[in-house]
């Protein structure tokens, strides 16, 4: 074994072992990580124990807590769901297409400007096993399947990791701080009261 190997996970438990190793060291290379959590091929039998979906909206389900250094969750979006524009709290976070595709549209963010309809940068649909990446400074994103006859499951990694996060409405750019819960964590459904503030996002 020298320096250069490249692992590839075989499962998403040992990305999740790899992932362990890397965000032991505080300097995060973004590449990095985006490649390796490439690498690992999407396999539904190692993740459809934390694929739980609403029928109403996304949901998030989380899956490790990177020893306190980043936050691993699966994301379910059904038919037509989709996110607010949001922000990621001055954390990395990358998203793995691990079923279906998502639609992500990038804007700017709103501050300094006058009121009014919020500035599109980007938009470009992600496929099966990809990997993006967002960071405050890249700007504000919005989620969406667009898809109306399939669901599609993406897996999110924070860090740090986060429970709050500022969306942004469309036309004014106004913004409103959201308190972020999860679905299930670690398989198991998370108890009612723990998860009604999530149904404002
Ligand atoms: N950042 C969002 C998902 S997404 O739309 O990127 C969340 O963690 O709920
Ligand atoms: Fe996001």
């Amino acid at each position: 074994m020298d320096q250069t190997e490249v692992l590839v996970p075989n499962s998403l438990d040992e990305l999740i072992a790899i992932l362990h190793k890397i965000f032991e060291s505080d300097c995060i290379n973004v590449e990095e990580v985006q490649q390796i959590m490439e690498s690992y091929e999407s396999n539904p039998q190692d993740w459809n124990k934390f694929a739980k979906f609403d029928q109403y909206r996304y949901t998030r389900n989380l899956v490790d807590e990177g020893n306190g250094k980043f936050n691993l969750m699966i994301l379910c979006w059904g038919e037509g769901h989709g996110s607010s524009i949001h922000d990621h709290t001055d954390s990395h976070c990358f998203m793995k297409l691990l079923g279906g595709q998502l639609k992500e549209t990038l804007f700017e963010w709103p501050d300094g400007k006058p009121q009014g309809e919020m500035v599109q940068k980007s938009q470009r649909v992600l496929m099966e096993n990809k990997v993006a990446y967002i960071n405050d400074s890249i700007g504000l994103h919005r989620v969406e399947n667009g898809s109306h006859t399939e669901t599609a499951v993406s897996l999110h990694l924070y860090s740090p990791p986060f429970q709050t996060c500022q969306t942004f409405d469309q036309r004014t750019g106004h913004k409103n701080s959201v308190k972020m819960t999860f679905w299930s964590k670690f398989g198991e459904r998370t108890p009612f009261e723990s998860t009604v503030s999530q149904e404002n996002n």
